[in-house]
């Protein structure tokens, strides 16, 4: 670990006794390394880049997400904000405080201190811009790409304006909670005057294997989820799916890519009442060993055209993995990078608030998220047990190529 990681920089704000009183020098790392039972889950992954971490990174089991509205009018202000929280990002994902946390018993602490302690937990920051930062508040209309454009009403829509939208949106992913949560917290700080947070989501771990190194984990109704998914290993679909390319109308969006997100509440309770068989045939794949029900382990490829004794489709006609497959729609396909939530209950009926944060990354959300969410709002078997209760929708800029770079600068240039 270098001198600069939290670790170190625990030990310079307390000293002998107050790292003796924290258990000893290694208190930081024993902790994360008990959280997470690995010490790879600790290591730092490098900012700087051609794209920006956390699309490609291996999926972390942590989540906090927020939108921001921009509040102020000062296009110079909105561009400092950025500067600052590159700046921060860039710490951060080293695994060091934004500022001194000591820096005078008179003053607040710059860094608020929550994750000093914590190593870096491969945490990722991840910026996008909302459709409402190129109307006409900065002058930005003319760089809106065209990909960028509102997702439209979509079958069984039941989105709540309080969950949705924003100018900005920070995906902080990390393999541990604290570590994810304090950089929306932080970053909220240093937008102080400029932006405010509009909503925010905490994700308590993840639904997609995105790396070929990684297992495929269970969504919150018992399901492996991410089998199909684009893997990191797999660069061709990365380049076809995934980042924006020669294609875009606007080059500062070049090896960049649209993130769509979508609170998908689970109506967990009805869920729990359903047949086992009936669970397997709404996802066209069996519980237990995620294999397609076409198969017998959960890598075997899915056969839609299969039919049973009586000549019926194995995987019904609306079965998700069929109306989802690449097969079904004209051979597009999502990253998808989700993670389950939980919010409590419901005040209103007294069942559980919970279900699955849908974070997707794309190259067009207008042949590809749109077009897959329509005819999955309209006929999935899925929907009995789902509502679509949030949504956001961000242009993410390529990887800041150094230090003084900031998110977006080809586009306030
Ligand atoms: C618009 C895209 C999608 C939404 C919204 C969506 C919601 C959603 N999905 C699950 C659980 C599973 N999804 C699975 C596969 C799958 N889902 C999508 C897209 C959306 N899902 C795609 C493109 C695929 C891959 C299809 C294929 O090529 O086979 C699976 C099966 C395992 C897997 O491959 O990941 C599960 C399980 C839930 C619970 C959910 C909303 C709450
Ligand atoms: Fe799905």
């Amino acid at each position: 670990m270098p001198d600069t990681s939290r670790r170190r920089f625990l030990g310079g704000a307390l000293g002998a006794a107050g790292l003796a009183a924290a258990g000893g020098a290694g208190f930081g790392v024993a902790r994360a390394t008990e959280r997470t039972g690995s010490s790879a889950h600790a290591e730092a992954v490098p900012f700087y880049g051609a794209h920006q971490a956390g699309i490609a990174t291996p999926a972390q089991d942590r989540l906090a997400f927020g939108a921001f509205d921009i509040t102020s009018r000062d296009k110079t202000a909105v561009q400092t904000m950025l500067a600052r929280w590159a700046a921060a990002a860039a710490q951060l994902t080293r695994g060091e405080p934004v500022g001194a946390v000591d820096i005078s018993p008179h003053a607040p602490p710059i860094d608020t201190g929550e994750a000093v302690g914590l190593p870096a937990s491969q945490l990722t920051i991840t910026v996008g811009f909302g459709p409402t930062l190129f109307d006409d508040r900065f002058g930005l209309s003319r760089y809106r790409p065209a990909a960028l454009a509102d997702i439209p009403p979509l079958p069984g829509d039941t989105l709540d304006p309080n969950r949705s939208g924003g100018d900005l949106c920070v995906q902080a992913c990390a393999n541990d909670p604290q570590v994810a949560f304090h950089v929306i917290r932080n970053f909220a700080r240093l937008a102080r005057g400029t932006a405010v947070l509009r909503w925010s989501q905490l994700g308590f771990g993840r639904t997609s294997s995105t790396s070929t190194s990684q297992d495929t984990p269970r969504n919150l109704m018992g399901f492996k989820d991410g089998t199909n998914n684009i893997k990191a290993e797999d660069t061709r679909s990365f380049d076809e799916f995934v980042w924006v390319g020669a294609e875009t109308d606007q080059d500062w969006m070049r090896g960049g890519s649209y993130l769509v997100a979508r609170r998908i509440r689970m109506l967990i309770e009805n869920w729990d009442t359903d047949f086992l068989l009936d669970q397997e045939q709404v996802f066209g794949r069996f519980k237990t060993s995620g294999a397609p029900l076409t198969g017998k382990s959960e890598s075997d490829t899915v056969n839609l055209a299969a039919k049973d004794g009586e000549g019926k489709p194995v995987i019904d006609l609306n079965a998700h993995i069929r109306l989802a497959a690449p097969a079904t729609n004209g051979g597009q396909k999502l990253l998808r990078r989700g993670y389950s939530y939980t919010d409590g209950i419901d005040p209103q009926t007294g069942l559980l608030d919970a279900g699955l944060f849908f974070i997707v990354f794309q190259k067009d959300p207008r042949t590809q998220f749109v077009p897959i969410q329509r005819r999955l709002g309209g006929h999935d078997l899925l929907n009995e047990y789902i509502r679509h209760t949030g949504s956001g929708l961000f242009a993410v800029p390529p990887g800041l190529a150094e230090a003084g770079d900031y998110f977006g600068k080809a586009l306030f240039a």
